[in-house]
């Protein structure tokens, strides 16, 4: 990079003066443009391999099944294949009667003869004709005056007049785009739009189509929406016109710069799915159309198995669509920071099926896209409490105590902390389980019978035989209580105080299974949870207890062992 680099580069200035009449800064879009996929042409003409007719083919199907109604099928003078693949879908009646396909031509006599050709016999098409009007393009590809450049678009408007009217089976309508529009004078853009606008006699039943590129993203969205106000403002018969925009996205800012041209006075957007398209890309059709999902406004376009439109773009152009993409990437309704799992899993507990959607840092709901939630919350070092009981309860119906949430997840930090990888699912529960529900050492329990006698003194009135196993040696012992958890502490006769005690099904009907959370103190040690879950949930609560002081015992064995080593 050079020191200074306005020695090399100038900021770019739309206007010569303020635009101070702009009003876009204060609209609200409030129903969709129309949309038009330019996939099958400006995202064609930038892959590495060009789409074959397969591919073509598939793409088309996909786009037509999301609901585009304007289809660019391609630049058909440009090769055979796309020549080929715009017959074949008229030939073959594949276009369905509420599409219009749009084909590509330079302004050169041969090349639009021949992409009338190929559109001819379809029911609705557009003849979309382009010339770049910018000024660098004036002198360097063209070297050409502004008079010239204009005659190159009027030519080209004739000829395409002359060529349609030769085929009265095809409903034809008719594109411009002044290329480059984004850098050109926007005087001069309106001086060949409103000439082109005498030659082709537009009505308000039978629109012409000014489209506006961002050939070369050339500023901030903001110049961008003032260039398109200007000549939504400014071009003649304003009501026999769709105005169209086609924002490349060279500043990253496409997205922006499309929404606030909506603002500014565009009807209509050209782009492609996933932002696929020349350089860094066209403008993404699908961020557009769920951004305005999100706003409470229906796009028109069908998104509800957004895996499989990112599926078949994705074998269609052989280009992956990353993984943070908006809406669509493999990570974007995943989590893995504690607080946002906390929060997304309050928002998930409280959000109501048909109420305002709320979930706290997801912007949309993935199951309208056909995702599941399975996937929102993943677990590694940087996660806390939240996705880990999230993982337990979505994963196996267990909702642990808020207490227990936070000692459990110090055990699963200790594993992310060691490996420095993501824990699946499967290994929370498998990490679980051993910690809590496998603890059998020293104390397994083995059978118990429990009787009750109401007339029974005060703490007396339950009465427990139990068998266990202590450290593999059977013991049978009987505690009194005035419950069963109180006489089963009883039997075990050790200093142990159960501190907090919580129990919930898992499941419904016949499969319907307990758990039980206990936390107990031993001796004058901190507390401890122990957990069980079994089909009964007396069974359960003392599973719980045992587990806790299993698990009691094991600390003190390690903390021991650790003091001998030490020694
Ligand atoms: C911004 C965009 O995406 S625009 C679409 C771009 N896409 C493509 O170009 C893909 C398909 N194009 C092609 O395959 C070829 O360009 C073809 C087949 C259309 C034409 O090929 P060629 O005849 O070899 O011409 P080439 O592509 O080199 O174009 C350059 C010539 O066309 C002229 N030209 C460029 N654009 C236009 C235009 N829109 N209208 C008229 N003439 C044009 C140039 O001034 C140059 O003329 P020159 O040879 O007299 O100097
Ligand atoms: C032909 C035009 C619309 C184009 O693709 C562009 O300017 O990017």
């Amino acid at each position: 990079m050079i020191s200074n680099p306005s020695d090399k580069y100038r900021p770019f200035v739309a206007f010569d003066r303020d635009f101070s009449e702009r009003t876009w800064p204060s609209k609200r879009i409030t129903h969709p443009p129309i949309w038009m996929s330019t996939d099958l042409r400006d995202g064609n003409q930038s892959l590495i391999e060009p789409m074959s007719v397969e591919r073509k083919l598939r793409f088309f199907e996909q786009l037509v099944k999301i609901g585009f109604k304007e289809i660019e099928v391609g630049f058909p003078s440009a090769s055979q294949t796309d020549f080929d693949f715009v017959r074949k879908l008229v030939d073959e009646n594949r276009i369905p009667d509420d599409v219009t396909i749009i084909a590509l031509t330079q302004s050169r006599d041969d090349l639009i003869q021949r992409t009338v050709e190929s559109a001819a016999g379809a029911k609705h098409a557009i003849i979309h004709l382009y010339n770049a009007c910018a000024p660098a393009f004036r002198k360097i590809v063209f070297n050409m005056s502004k008079d010239e450049v204009r005659e190159i678009a009027l030519e080209g408007t004739r000829l395409v007049k002359e060529y349609t009217s030769k085929h009265p089976e095809t409903s034809w309508r008719y594109e411009y785009s002044p290329e480059v529009f984004s850098t050109t004078e926007p005087e001069f853009a309106l001086e060949v739009c409103n000439a082109v606008t005498e030659v082709w006699q537009p009505t308000p039943e039978s629109k012409i189509i000014y489209n506006l590129p961002a050939t070369i993203e050339a500023t901030t969205p903001n110049m961008y929406a003032d260039q398109i106000e200007w000549m939504h403002n400014n071009l003649n018969k304003r009501d026999c016109i769709v105005l169209s925009v086609h924002p490349h996205n060279d500043r990253g800012t496409a997205v922006a710069a499309a929404e606030l041209a909506v603002m500014a006075g565009a009807d209509r957007i050209e782009g492609c799915l996933f932002g696929n398209g020349e350089r860094t890309g066209n403008v993404d059709l699908v961020t557009l159309a769920l951004n305005l999902y999100t706003q409470g406004i229906h796009p028109g376009l069908d998104f509800s198995d957004i895996d499989e439109v990112r599926r078949c773009v994705e074998y269609c152009n052989q280009l992956p669509v990353h993984p943070r993409h908006p809406y669509a990437g493999d990570l974007v309704f995943t989590a893995f920071s504690g607080s946002h799992q906390d929060a997304i899993k309050k928002g998930f507990a409280r959000q109501e099926p048909d109420a305002l959607w709320e979930v706290p840092y997801l912007p949309i709901d993935p199951a309208d896209l056909g995702r599941s939630y399975d996937a929102v919350i993943r677990v590694n070092s940087q996660s806390g409490k939240g996705g880990v009981s999230y993982l337990l309860e979505s994963e196996h119906g267990l909702v642990l105590p808020r207490r227990l949430q936070i000692e459990f997840s110090r055990a699963i930090q200790r594993v992310t902390d060691e490996t420095g990888a993501e824990v699946t699912a499967s290994h929370v529960y498998e990490l679980f389980s051993s910690e809590y529900l496998q603890q059998t050492q020293p104390w397994k329990l083995i059978r118990h019978r429990i009787t009750g006698d109401p007339k029974a003194a005060n703490g007396e009135q339950f009465m427990i035989e139990v068998e266990l196993e202590e450290n593999g040696v059977v013991r049978n012992m009987v505690g009194r209580g005035d419950g069963a958890i109180s006489a089963f502490v009883q039997a075990l006769d050790l200093d142990v105080r159960i501190m907090d005690y919580h129990e919930h099904a898992i499941g419904t009907g016949t499969d319907t299974r307990a758990a039980s959370y206990v936390e107990l103190r031993v001796g004058e040690s901190s507390t401890g949870f122990g957990v069980g879950v079994h089909d009964d949930i007396v069974t359960a609560s003392f599973l719980a207890i045992l587990s806790a002081v299993n698990r009691h015992a094991s600390i003190e064995n390690a903390a021991a062992t650790a003091d001998t080593v030490a020694a």
